[in-house]
C-alpha cells in the first residue's frame, strides 16, 4: 500500500502542479466573488474635500455660541457658492461640502433659524470640527485599500468603487467538469431499480462550485467501464481546467479512475490521504488539465471537496488564501483519543460549542444534511473532555 500523505502535503502538491490562471477585467457588478489580480490603490482622496456628516449649519467655532447671519446652503453634488464670512452661518446637508472658512457642523435640532438669523438652542458643548469629515479621513490617494489575492466581497467591491478605479483586474474562473462513475448511479428524481441509488454527489459538488468563480459544467456521469471513463476523461481534458471525478478512487475491481487516466495519457501525482474519510483521493495531470479524483462516499466526496477541490478553484482563481480557515470552539461531549489518520467529523455549532453527529460513516449522507461544521481530530490526539477545545472549519 502506497504512504498516506499528510492533508497539508497533499494540499500543498496539489496547488503546485499549476499556476493561477491569467487574469482578466470585469465590471465592478461581474466581480462578486472573484478574486483581485492586483491591488486595488486609491487613485482620489476620500472625502475630497472637508464634508458635513449631519443636517444642519456650518459655522466657525470661533463664531461660537453666534447668533449668526444665515448666508446661503450647501447641498450635496457641488462645491458652495462662496466661503463663510465671520459671524455667518451656511445650511448645509449631509454629504455636502463644507464652504471655505467653516470649520464646524452644528445639527438643526440644536438651532432655531428665524427671519435669517440663527441661534444656538442647546446647552451642549459645541466640539471645533463637530459633525465634519476631513479630507482623505477615510482614505488617502496612493493607500492600498486591497490586496491582490483578496475575495471580492459586496463591501470590498464598494472599496474598490470609491477608489475611483473605473474596473477590476481579476483572476481567471477555471472550467471544472464533474464526472461521476458508478454502475449504481442514476439521475436525481429518477426511479431506482434493486441495487441503484440517486447520484447525490455529483449535484452536490456543482452545488459546492455554485458560490466560487469557476465554470462548472452540468455534473456528467460515466458507468465503470474503464474504457468509457479514458475516453470521457480525455475529452473534457480538452477544454477544462479541472476535472472533478467522483466514485471508483478506491482498489476495488470497479475502481478504474486511476487506471483510466494512465490510459487517457494522464499522469497520478499523488493517490491517499492520511484523512478520514477521505483517505483514497487521487490528484494528478491530463494534458493541460488537472484531474481531482475524489471517493465516492458522500461524507468522503464533501470533505475532500471542501479540502481540496474548492482551494484548487480558489487558487487557479487566483485566492491569496485558498485553504478554508481553521476555527476553534469548545466540544459538548467528550470526544475519544485520534488514530492514524486526521478525522474530518461531521458536526453542528449549537451556541458556540460543537455537536458531533453518532453516525460518522462516510457512506451517510444525512448528517450531511444538518452539518455546518467539519471538527478536526488530529492522527493520535488524546481523549479530551466536553468543554474542552477543538478546531473545526465552518462549511455553511
Ligand atoms: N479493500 C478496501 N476497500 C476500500 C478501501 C480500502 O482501502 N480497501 N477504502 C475505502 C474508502 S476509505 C473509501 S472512501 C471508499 C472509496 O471508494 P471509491 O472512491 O472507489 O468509491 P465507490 O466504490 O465508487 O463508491 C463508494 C460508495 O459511494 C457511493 N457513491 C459513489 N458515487 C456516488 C454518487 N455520485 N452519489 C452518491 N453516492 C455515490 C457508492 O454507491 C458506494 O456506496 O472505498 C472503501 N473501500
Ligand atoms: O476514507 Mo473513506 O473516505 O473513510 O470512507
Amino acid at each position: 500500500m502506497s504512504a498516506l500523505l499528510p492533508v497539508e502535503e497533499a494540499q500543498a502538491r496539489l496547488l503546485a502542479l499549476r499556476p493561477p490562471l491569467a487574469g482578466e477585467n470585469v465590471a465592478f457588478c461581474d466581480a462578486l466573488g472573484r478574486y483581485l489580480a492586483e491591488d486595488v490603490v486609491a487613485l482620489r482622496d476620500q472625502p475630497a474635500a472637508p464634508l458635513s456628516a449631519m443636517d444642519g449649519y456650518a459655522v466657525r467655532c470661533a463664531d461660537l455660541p453666534g447668533p449668526w447671519t444665515i448666508a446661503g446652503e450647501s447641498a450635496a453634488g457641488g462645491p458652495p457658492a462662496h466661503a463663510l464670512a465671520a459671524g455667518e452661518a451656511m445650511r448645509i446637508f449631509t454629504g455636502a461640502m463644507l464652504p471655505e472658512g467653516a470649520d464646524t457642523v452644528v445639527i438643526q435640532e440644536d438651532v432655531a433659524a428665524e427671519g435669517g438669523r440663527l441661534a444656538l438652542t442647546t446647552s451642549d458643548a459645541i466640539r471645533e470640527r463637530q459633525h465634519v469629515r476631513a479630507r482623505a479621513s477615510d482614505f488617502a490617494a496612493g493607500e492600498r485599500l486591497l490586496a491582490a489575492g483578496t475575495r471580492l466581497t459586496p463591501g470590498a467591491i464598494a472599496a474598490a468603487v470609491m477608489s475611483g478605479a473605473s474596473q477590476l483586474r481579476v483572476g481567471g474562473r477555471p472550467r471544472v467538469a464533474i464526472l461521476t462513475t458508478g454502475d449504481e448511479l442514476v439521475q436525481p428524481g429518477r426511479p431506482l431499480a434493486p441495487g441503484q441509488i440517486p447520484d447525490s454527489n455529483g449535484v452536490m459538488l456543482a452545488a459546492m462550485l455554485a458560490g466560487e468563480p469557476a465554470r462548472t459544467g452540468l455534473p456528467l456521469h460515466v458507468g465503470d467501464a474503464r474504457a468509457r471513463i479514458a475516453a470521457a476523461l480525455q475529452d473534457l481534458a480538452r477544454h477544462h481546467d479541472v476535472i472533478v471525478t467522483v466514485g471508483g478512487a478506491s482498489v476495488g475491481d470497479h475502481d478504474h479512475v486511476q487506471g483510466a487516466l494512465g490510459d487517457a495519457g494522464g499522469r497520478v501525482d499523488f493517490w491517499k490521504v492520511a484523512m478520514k474519510p477521505g483517505k483514497p483521493l487521487i490528484a494528478g495531470t491530463l494534458g493541460d488539465a488537472l484531474l481531482l479524483g475524489l471517493p465516492g462516499n458522500p461524507a468522503s466526496a464533501f470533505v475532500t471537496a471542501t479540502l481540496f477541490l474548492l482551494p484548487l478553484v480558489r487558487h487557479l482563481a487566483g485566492a491569496a488564501s485558498p485553504l478554508p480557515p481553521v476555527l476553534s470552539a469548545p466540544l459538548a461531549k467528550p470526544l475519544g483519543p485520534g488514530k492514524t489518520r486526521r478525522d474530518y467529523l461531521r458536526a453542528r455549532l449549537d451556541r458556540g460549542a460543537l455537536h458531533l453527529f453518532d453516525g460518522q460513516d462516510s457512506g451517510r449522507t444525512f448528517p450531511l444534511g444538518g452539518a455546518d461544521a467539519l471538527a478536526i481530530r488530529e492522527i493520535g490526539a488524546p481523549a479530551r473532555a466536553a468543554g474542552e477545545p477543538a478546531d473545526y472549519i465552518a462549511i455553511a
